[in-house]
């Protein structure tokens, strides 16, 4: 298992957020986490990450118990909000990002190129970043993410605000990348996207209501979109 939670609790001033939760994530599969605003699903990956710590139960990433700093270069990271430079330009943040990784030149140019190229940044990359549109920020974040070429990838909502072509374009990357033998694990309020996962848990105020294959998760609520899943999930009766 890439990702394994045992029994994993958390509260925030009294209240509990996380209940008891399991999730195992499977080497080399995408995994989608999905469930209505709130839910958790942000505080699940900061526990996973180590920038969080549980109340109680255990994590295990890429075999290691969580918090093992190391592993922070093993994860490719993005997050809710960018963290970005808006001083510097694209190049120069994929490069600072990049360095921490300690790529040598000749491979640090060849990623920029690769991710950039991934993300349809190319022509930007000399632009500052404080320029950039709110989708070209996502997409620089996410190119990020992918700098070192991890095994491990978690993305927290990565394709929000970017457009049908290009989510499209970089689902194909995610699926190829999963071939490749990474395992991807994303957080997602577009049922398009959950479509495309291996395996979903829904999440509702910090429990899994239902995990599953997609094509599992309709047979269990008998419905045939997995808009319709989400709305169960949402508590919503339809
Ligand atoms: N540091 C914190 N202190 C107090 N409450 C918090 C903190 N972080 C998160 N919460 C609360 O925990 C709950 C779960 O939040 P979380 O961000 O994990 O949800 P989410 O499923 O990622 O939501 P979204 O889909 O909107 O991103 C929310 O009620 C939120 O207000």
């Amino acid at each position: 298992m890439a990702i394994h939670l045992q029994n994993v609790s958390k509260s925030f001033q009294k209240t509990k957020i996380i209940h008891q939760l399991n999730l195992d994530v499977k080497d080399g599969s995408i995994f989608g986490l999905i469930g209505p605003s709130g839910g958790g699903k942000t505080t699940i990956i900061k526990m996973m990450l180590g920038m969080l710590p549980a109340d109680e139960g255990t994590i295990t990433v890429l075999e290691h118990e969580v918090p093992h700093e190391p592993l922070l270069y093993q994860i490719g990271y993005m997050a809710q909000a960018d963290a970005l430079y808006t001083d510097l330009t694209g190049h120069e943040n994929l490069s600072f990002f990049g360095s921490m990784f300690h790529l040598n030149k000749k491979k640090l140019q060849e990623r920029i190129e690769y991710v950039a190229e991934l993300v349809d940044l190319t022509p930007f990359l000399k632009r500052k970043v404080g320029l950039y549109s709110g989708g070209m920020r996502r997409r620089l974040s996410l190119a990020i993410a992918l700098i070192q070429d991890p095994p491990l990838l978690i993305l927290d909502e990565p394709t929000v605000g970017i457009d049908p072509a290009l989510k499209k374009k970089i689902w194909h990357e995610l699926i190829h990348l999963k071939n490749n033998g990474k395992t991807i694990l994303v957080t997602t309020h577009a049922m398009d996207e959950a479509a495309q996962c291996d395996e979903l848990a829904m999440l509702r105020e910090g429990s899994i209501i239902a995990n599953g294959s997609p094509s599992e998760l309709l047979e269990q609520f008998g419905v045939v979109s997995l808009d319709d899943v989400f709305l169960h999930a949402g508590g919503v009766e339809k």
